[in-house]
């Protein structure tokens, strides 16, 4: 599978933004990060008028066969299936962000322990009902991994022929943050105990147990590539993400990255290719502990920093309107020529 990503790096055209942001009628810097994310947009749109069209959330849901067990996730298995029925009814957390911001939602099955059969909504992308608990053998298999990868690509493809320019990624699956430290671990060398923490819920001993469990998991695998890595630790919404990231880089679309699972899927991305980061923009800081250090990691602060640690793409949605505005600015704010207002700085 290859993916043909170019760095969105153009001086010329990064000169004639900063130039254009800083003839607006305000001080030069004082829009600070939007600013910042009306460059990046330009310069992902390659133009001095960029815009934000159909944006849109997939969220990807999967099951991960350690969490079966019980032993590292508060809740259930069947909370992942029923939480995409709920998904499909217009009930959970991301329906209401996405309704309320305008923002498409796209729900997809990657791998639920669960037959959905037909139901009316659902993206049908299922690799298998759940992956392997990889306490035994990795979680899949790289023809499944590959699947995976594709299934993703596709699904943004498909999105981005409706007109969709601006995208982001949820997932849902009770035990992907254990999947999600593993990746971390891997892909940013920090030592795994420095990458596990509560998830939904756990207390301090059954952190502690967590630890254990998935410290004994991660050395007992050396993976040989970034590839590897994801196919013996990830989950197939984690994997599909991965694809889509990749996709939506290729196609130039914005990408709003939301919290430590989508992130463990970037570090897996970027792996994959570099420069994929650039098309991203980091909504939010997780409550889930390692997120932070994933963020430092890559060197990215940012938007939002609301304790959210629920998933689903919440943060990434609550995002949107602060993505828009920057773009809004851009492109309709009066230069200080237009609205002859002085630009001339007083010197005493
Ligand atoms: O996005 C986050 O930062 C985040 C942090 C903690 C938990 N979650 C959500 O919680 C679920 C996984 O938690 P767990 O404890 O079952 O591994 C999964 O459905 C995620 O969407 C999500
Ligand atoms: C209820 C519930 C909703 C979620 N949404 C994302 N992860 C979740 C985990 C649980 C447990």
């Amino acid at each position: 599978m290859n993916f043909n990503i170019t760095s969105i790096s153009n001086d010329e055209l990064e000169g004639k933004l900063k130039h254009k942001i800083d003839n607006k009628t305000k001080p030069k810097g004082a829009l600070g990060t939007l600013e910042c994310i009306a460059k990046q947009i330009g310069l992902i749109q390659n133009t001095l008028e960029p815009s934000i069209q159909n944006p849109t959330m997939i969220v990807f849901a999967g099951d991960h066969g350690i969490a079966a067990k019980g032993e590292v996730n508060p809740f259930p298995q069947e909370v992942t299936s029923q939480m995409v029925f709920n998904f499909l009814q217009g009930g959970a957390a991301i329906n209401t962000f996405c309704n309320l911001n305008t923002m498409n939602l796209s729900i997809v099955d990657a791998g639920v322990n669960f037959d959905f059969k037909d139901v009316e909504g659902l993206i049908d992308a299922k690799i298998d009902y759940g992956t392997k608990n990889y306490q035994e053998q990795p979680a899949m298999t790289p023809q499944q991994l590959h699947a995976a990868i594709e299934r993703g690509s596709t699904i943004v493809k498909e999105h981005q022929s409706n007109d969709c320019n601006t995208i982001a990624f949820g997932e849902m699956g009770i035990g992907n943050t254990s999947a999600a430290s593993l990746l971390m671990a891997y892909y940013t060398g920090i030592p795994i105990e420095d990458c596990i923490g509560a998830g939904t819920g756990l207390q301090e001993a059954a952190i502690q147990n967590k630890i254990n469990i998935l410290s004994k998991v991660y050395n007992s695998y050396s993976p040989k590539s970034a590839m590897e890595a994801l196919a013996t630790f990830g989950g197939f919404e984690i994997a599909m993400i991965t694809g889509a990231i990749l996709e939506a880089a290729q196609l130039k679309m914005t990408i709003i990255i939301d919290g430590f699972i989508v992130t463990a899927a970037l570090l897996a991305a970027q792996a994959i290719h570099s420069k994929v980061i650039d098309y991203c923009i980091f909504a939010h800081n997780s409550g889930e502990q390692g997120h932070q250090k994933m963020l430092r990691f890559l060197d990215k602060v940012p938007l939002l920093n609301l304790g959210l640690r629920l998933g689903e793409g919440t943060g990434a949605a609550i995002a949107l309107p602060i993505i828009q505005s920057a773009v809004s600015f851009l492109n309709q704010m009066a230069s200080f020529e237009d609205a002859a207002v002085s630009d001339e700085v007083v010197k005493r």
